[in-house]
C-alpha cells in the first residue's frame, strides 16, 4: 500500500470478530488492510485450546492477521508472545483498554493505564523481543480522561510501531461519547504512527476524522464494520447498492455458518446460538420483523430460511 493512504484496520471484538467472521469478510467484502484478533490472555498460567485455534496459522485465511494479547506482568507478556511467536507471527498487539470490570480489577485492559510502571514494564519487555513489531490498543484512562499523559513519553521511548487509541476511559465502557478534544491533544503529543477508533459508523465519518487529523495512519472500525461489513471497502470503492450489500452478506453469513458447522461440537442449538449472535450489530437497518424471525428461530432449518429471506 502506497505512503500517506490512511490505512483501514478491523477492530478486534470478543465473541464476533472471531476467525469465521475474518476470514467470510475478507473473501466477501475486504477493503481492511489488517485484522486484529480478540484479546488472547492466560488463564490460570495457561492460554486456553479456544484462543489457540483462534489465532492458529491453519484457521485462519485473511493475509495480515495481527493477535492481540492482554497482560499486567511482563511474565505473562512474554509467555504469550512466546506462543505467538512459536507459531509465526511477528506482529503483536497489546491491549490497554479492555474496560471488562473482570479485567481491569487484575490491573489489565484499561486497569493498567492508571499503572506507569506497569506499563513501563511491559514495554521493556517488548525489547526482549526484537523480531516482534508490537503495537498498543488504548484508551484515554482507566478511571481519569488524563493518565495518558503520562503514559505518551514512555510510548515515545519504546519499541513500540504504533498505537490505536479510543477516546473513551475505562468506566465509561462504550457510554456517552468519544472525547475527540483529548484525541486531539494525544494526537498532538503522540511522536508514533497514531490509529484512531471509536463509534465510525460511515463512511462521512471516517472522512471527517481523517481530515480532521491529517497526520493518522488510519482508523480501526469495530462496530461500524460489524454492523456495515463494507463499510471499508465503501471508503475505498463507494458505496454497494442495497442488493449487493446483501448478496455479500448472504454469502458471508454462509461462510461463517459452515466454519461454525466444522467446530462447534454442542451440536445445533449451540450453532444456532452462535449465528445469531452476529445479529446483535449486522444490517441495524433490516425489516423488523425479517430480524425478529431470525431471532426466535431456535432450529437450524428455521434460522437459515429465516436469514436467506432477510438477505434476498
Ligand atoms: C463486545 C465487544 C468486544 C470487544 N473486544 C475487544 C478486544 O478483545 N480487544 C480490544 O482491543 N477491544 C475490544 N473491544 C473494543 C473494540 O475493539 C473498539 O475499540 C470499540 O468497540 C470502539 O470502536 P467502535 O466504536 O468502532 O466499535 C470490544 C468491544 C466490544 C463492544
Amino acid at each position: 500500500m502506497k505512503e500517506n493512504v490512511p490505512v483501514i484496520y478491523a477492530a478486534p471484538l470478543q465473541g464476533f470478530t472471531e476467525a469465521a467472521w475474518r476470514n467470510a469478510h475478507a473473501q466477501c467484502f475486504g477493503g481492511v488492510e489488517a485484522y486484529y484478533t480478540p484479546f488472547v490472555r492466560l488463564e490460570k498460567g495457561v492460554i486456553r485450546n479456544k484462543d489457540k485455534r483462534d489465532v492458529s496459522p491453519d484457521e485462519n485465511t485473511v493475509s495480515r492477521l495481527i493477535p492481540q494479547v492482554i497482560a499486567s506482568e511482563p511474565e505473562e507478556l512474554r509467555q504469550l508472545t512466546d506462543f505467538l511467536a512459536g507459531v509465526g507471527y511477528r506482529e503483536l498487539d497489546v491491549n490497554m483498554g479492555c474496560p471488562f470490570p473482570l479485567i481491569v480489577r487484575r490491573g489489565k485492559g484499561a486497569g493498567i493505564l492508571s499503572s506507569p510502571e506497569k506499563v513501563a514494564a511491559l514495554l521493556e519487555t517488548m525489547r526482549t523481543f526484537p523480531e516482534i513489531r508490537f503495537s498498543v490498543k488504548m484508551r484515554l484512562g482507566g478511571q481519569e480522561p488524563d493518565e495518558w499523559r503520562a503514559l505518551v513519553p514512555l510510548l515515545n521511548g519504546s519499541c513500540v510501531t504504533q498505537v490505536t487509541l479510543h477516546p473513551r476511559i475505562g468506566k465509561q465502557q462504550y457510554k456517552g461519547t468519544v472525547d475527540r478534544e483529548a484525541f486531539r491533544a494525544f494526537y498532538e503529543a503522540c511522536e508514533l504512527p497514531l490509529v484512531y477508533n471509536g463509534d465510525l459508523q460511515t463512511v462521512a465519518d471516517i472522512r471527517e476524522v481523517l481530515e480532521a487529523f491529517p497526520r493518522l495512519k488510519g482508523v480501526m472500525l469495530g462496530r461500524g464494520l460489524l454492523a456495515n461489513p463494507s463499510l471499508a471497502l465503501a471508503f475505498r470503492e463507494g458505496e454497494l447498492s442495497e442488493g449487493e450489500l446483501k448478496a455479500r452478506t448472504a454469502q458471508m453469513h454462509r461462510l461463517m455458518y459452515l466454519y461454525y458447522h466444522r467446530v462447534i461440537e454442542g451440536g445445533e442449538a449451540q450453532l444456532v446460538a452462535k449465528l445469531k449472535t452476529c445479529w446483535e450489530y449486522l444490517l441495524p437497518e433490516l425489516d423488523k420483523k425479517q430480524r425478529k424471525a431470525i431471532l426466535k428461530s431456535n432450529r437450524l432449518d428455521g434460522y437459515l430460511r429465516a436469514v436467506e429471506e432477510a438477505l434476498r
